[in-house]
């Protein structure tokens, strides 16, 4: 095999200058996956002539991440996967990937008044938060807020260990430091999701010092964003794909989908890219796109997953072919764009939605969208399953959906999922779909003759 050169800053400027230094970092990310490389990383790379906004990047839970970027003095190649081809970005907005412990560190960038936006891409369940903003009670949280309380300005920062700690202890450091306003920007799959954030982080930081909660009133602005590009875990077969489209070594590679979109609502006080060039929009309210990406994209995934593995399929692209999941998938977009406006126009989304799901280069795999799937449902089914109730519709399609992913939670309890004790401990038949329902919302199980009619839906479903 033909020997390439390691990707660093040195080789890269070799054949392209603009990756020669590392620019000056201006944004800081919590949760350094894949998607944060393929989108908001992405969208800086593209948009940052002047070379002016550089990312120190942090992962969630283990360093790995880190460490490899760092070898590659944070570049990383975005492969876009078209159904007829690659082609390949060296990226080099990152300009530091750092270890999610590293408190110093973070709480360090934090209080730099040059700084100006944080996002997040941690998951859903990794805010903490109940999509109504209310802080959901964790033994965790509550130590990094003791943690917190604690930490005397004149100290070392703690460690904290969960995602609304470090965000805390980085707020905390920029209060201290008179750092001046910044834009907090999450970036998962949550609806309004600045507003949900905003809320839990603030009576949050009331139990720590009230203090702190008055500053982030007043100086952290919330954004919202719609976040809109499929981006699965990148295989060994990627990296070789990569280094070949690049001519480099580069071991941290990551492979996206051509469609990119971003969706954003608030403000930011202390300026930010220029993401417009690359497609991004700014709008005064996210909730119709949110509405139609989080039911129509993320509804239709949370479909597929259950119903493609009962039925042993692998990727999106597998079970988007099997007509069984397609004819669900079809019906639930029939109910989800009901309650749409035009002016998002929901039957181009989908006909778009058809092509991404059927791109089978693109390698999604099931498993990885049922990951936390309670949740998913909550946030991606009932709301439509809600809409078309209140309408005085009955709902048909949306509940088949909810019942899908009864049955899969039943067989596959191994799937990752804070409410795997509650999944794993609902006994067999009727009461333990009720169980597996209030998992989802007690509100499905509060209404009794919603319940019935979803586990009679399962129960009829055998081959879903
Ligand atoms: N991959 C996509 O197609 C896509 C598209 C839109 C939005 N998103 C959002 O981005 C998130 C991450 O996706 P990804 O593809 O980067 O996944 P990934 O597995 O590559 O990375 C996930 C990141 O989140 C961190 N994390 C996970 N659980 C956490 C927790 N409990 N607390 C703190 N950090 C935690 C991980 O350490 C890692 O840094 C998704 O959950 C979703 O909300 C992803
Ligand atoms: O990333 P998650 O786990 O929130 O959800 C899995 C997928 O539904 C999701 O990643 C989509 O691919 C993405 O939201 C597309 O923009």
């Amino acid at each position: 095999m033909k020997r390439r050169p390691r990707l660093t800053r040195a080789t890269a400027a070799t054949t392209e200058p603009r990756l020669t230094a590392p620019r000056p970092v201006r944004i800081v990310h919590l949760g350094l996956g894949a998607f944060h490389r393929a989108h908001q990383a992405w969208y800086t790379d593209v948009v940052d002539e002047a070379k002016e906004w550089g990312i120190a990047a942090f992962t969630g839970q283990s360093p790995d991440r880190a460490v490899e970027l760092m070898a590659q003095d944070g570049l990383y190649s975005v492969i876009e996967r078209a159904a007829d081809g690659d082609r390949a970005r060296v990226v080099g907005s990152i300009s530091a990937a750092h270890d999610g412990a590293a408190a110093a560190r973070f709480a360090g960038y934090l209080a730099d008044p040059g700084v100006a936006i944080v996002t997040s891409t941690i998951t859903e369940a990794g805010y903490r938060i109940s999509p109504d903003g209310q802080p959901i009670a964790a033994p965790e949280v509550d130590a990094d807020l003791d943690a917190l309380r604690r930490w005397r300005a004149d100290t070392e920062p703690p460690t904290v260990v969960t995602a609304p700690g470090r965000l805390l202890l980085g707020l905390q450091a920029r209060r201290r430091a008179e750092g001046g306003p910044i834009a907090v920007v999450p970036c998962d799959n949550v609806p309004d999701n600045g507003r949900m954030v905003r809320s839990g982080l603030l009576q949050l930081a009331d139990r720590i010092d009230p203090l702190l909660a008055a500053w982030i009133d007043r100086e952290a602005a919330f954004v919202s964003t719609v976040v809109d590009r499929i981006t699965p875990a990148t295989t060994p077969a990627d990296v070789v794909a990569g280094s070949r489209l690049t001519g480099f070594d580069d071991r941290s590679p990551v492979v996206t989908e051509p469609f990119h979109d971003w969706v954003l609502a608030g403000e930011f006080p202390n300026g930010r890219p220029a993401w417009e060039l690359a497609g991004a929009t700014f709008v005064s309210d996210t909730e119709p796109f949110e509405r139609r990406k989080l039911g129509m994209l993320n509804g239709a995934h949370t479909i597929l997953a259950a119903t493609g593995l009962v039925r042993g399929h692998t990727t999106v692209a597998e079970a988007i072919a099997d007509p069984k999941p397609r004819e669900l998938v079809e019906r639930f977009w029939d109910e989800a764009a009901r309650s749409l406006p035009a002016e998002v126009d929901p039957d181009g989304y989908r006909a778009q939605l058809i092509q991404r799901f059927a791109n089978a280069r693109i390698r999604h795999r099931l498993e990885q969208i049922a990951a936390d799937s309670t949740l998913k449902v909550r946030l991606r089914i009932l709301p439509i399953l809600e809409a078309e109730l209140a309408a005085g519709r009955p709902a048909d399609t949306s509940i088949a959906a909810v019942a899908a992913w009864l049955r899969l939670a039943e067989r596959r309890p191994d799937l990752p999922d804070p409410a795997a004790a509650a999944l794993r401990e609902a006994p067999p038949g009727t009461h333990g779909d009720r169980v597996r329902l209030a998992a989802v919302d007690e509100r499905l199980v509060e209404d009794h003759a919603l319940s019935a009619q979803i586990i009679a839906a399962a129960s009829a479903a055998t081959d879903l």
